[in-house]
């Protein structure tokens, strides 16, 4: 009887209690291992992975954002601006340290190459999204950021109708999470964040001005921009935090986004693949304040540098500013240009503009920035093309992926 059931057992089980016992143990010592040879962290999870990935981050942090002046967090620092931005602080003197969650919006290794330009520059990026609370407050900690440079965000104006939430989530819950930290964090920084030339939307009255009306948004990231606002004065009102909101127009230069018109009209243009050329009502052009990148980093660099403290809580310093060139330029003329200089005839379809939260006309009026920013965009769209166009032939003559659209 007691026989039984052991042959029944044996003919199951391949191999002894014994030899099952000796693996397990093995295989729990290895597991032991693994996690005493972890680097010593106080942190949660997320940051031990974190740790793992990128040795030791604390150590990095610190010392990328020693300085005797600006100590500045930049999210989305291995974005277009942010890269910018980043390296025009180092340069001075400033301490910098970056947040960037690599999302596949575009090519990462886009990402990944402006993030090893930030390496050259002695700029350390955290890998991590900017909704995770904890690892901004440990940021904060061993950072003592005096500036929050905010950039990271979901751009795109037309990208909003395939995938609302990623607005959602990266510019409004984002946004939030950012302006928490800040507020919980001593010492408290001065805010300085990334607003939108679209939350003018369907105004038609030109120059755009901060005093127009802005509740009109024609595009879901256009009202994430809008609703940013809307939260930066509540953040102001109740917590004293010192922001200062830019809005950007239309953005362009070297290190560019592939997903920007210019940028895959060049990449278009250079296949000889078709290219459509928007146009508004009665065959009316679509036009843009293309305003170039470094022109922009002087705009953030003015409002750091003239951003007074946080107040912790009672009346603070709440700011609105135009970033613009302030000379609109068809986007026909933007194809012409870009034909000259690549000696390419495009091979362009003209289309009635779809409703897509597209706006036909952008135009600054920068005359607060000028005087309180000290701004003054000195650029023009040739001029700043060229530049891009340079880079654009040595940065995909050395790499062998052409941008791939996925927006
Ligand atoms: O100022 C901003 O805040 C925004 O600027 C930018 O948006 P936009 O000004 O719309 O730039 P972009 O897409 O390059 O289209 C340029 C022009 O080309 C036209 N356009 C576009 C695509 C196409 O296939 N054909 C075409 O004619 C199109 O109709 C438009 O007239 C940023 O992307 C956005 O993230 C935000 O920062």
């Amino acid at each position: 009887m007691v026989d039984k059931p052991m042959s029944i057992h044996r003919t199951r089980f391949p191999f002894s209690i014994t030899k099952l016992l000796f693996w397990s143990l093995i295989l729990l010592s290895f597991i032991v291992l693994f996690f005493l040879g972890s680097p010593p962290s106080s942190a949660s999870p997320s940051h031990r992975r974190r740790s793992l990935r990128g040795g030791d981050w604390e150590t990095s942090v610190r010392e990328s954002a020693k300085s005797k002046s600006l100590r500045v967090l930049v999210t989305g620092a291995a974005g277009f601006v942010g890269t910018h931005v980043s390296i025009a602080l180092k340069r001075r003197g400033d301490g910098v340290v970056g947040i960037d969650n690599f999302n596949r919006y575009y090519e990462a290794s886009l990402k990944r190459a402006r993030s090893n330009l930030l390496a050259q520059h002695k700029i350390f990026v955290v890998e991590g999204d900017i909704n995770d609370g904890s690892l901004l407050k440990s940021l904060f900690k061993l950072g003592k950021f005096t500036h929050v440079m905010h950039l990271a965000a979901q751009a795109g104006v037309r990208y909003a109708m395939k995938n609302p939430k990623s607005y959602v989530h990266s510019n409004i819950a984002g946004l939030v999470s950012v302006l928490e930290a800040c507020k919980n964090a001593n010492p408290q920084p001065a805010v300085v964040w990334a607003s939108s030339s679209s939350v003018y939307g369907l105004n038609s009255k030109v120059p755009f001005s901060e005093k127009d009306r802005t509740d009109r948004p024609a595009s879901l990231y256009a009202a994430s921009k809008k609703a940013g606002e809307e939260i930066a004065h509540t953040y102001n009102h109740i917590y004293g935090l010192s922001i200062t909101g830019l809005r950007f127009f239309t953005v362009y230069g070297p290190w560019g986004r592939p997903d920007m018109a210019y940028f895959f009209f060049t990449k278009d243009i250079l296949k000889g693949k078709q290219i459509s050329v928007f146009e508004g009502p009665n065959g009316r052009s679509v036009a843009r304040d293309f305003t170039y990148i470094d022109d922009i980093v002087k705009g953030c660099l003015g409002a750091l540098d003239t951003a007074n403290r946080s107040t912790g809580s009672g009346p603070a310093q709440l700011r609105l500013y135009n970033l613009g060139n302030t000379s609109p330029v068809a986007v026909s003329k933007l194809v012409r240009i870009l034909e000259k200089l690549l000696k390419v005839n495009a091979n362009k379809k003209l289309l009635p503009m779809p409703p897509n939260g597209d706006v036909f006309f952008t135009h600054a009026d920068i005359s607060l920035a000028k005087k309180e920013l000290g701004y003054n965009p000195t650029i023009d769209l040739e001029t700043g093309l060229r530049k891009f166009l340079d880079w654009y032939m040595d940065y995909y003559s050395s790499s062998s992926s052409l941008p791939k659209r996925a927006w």
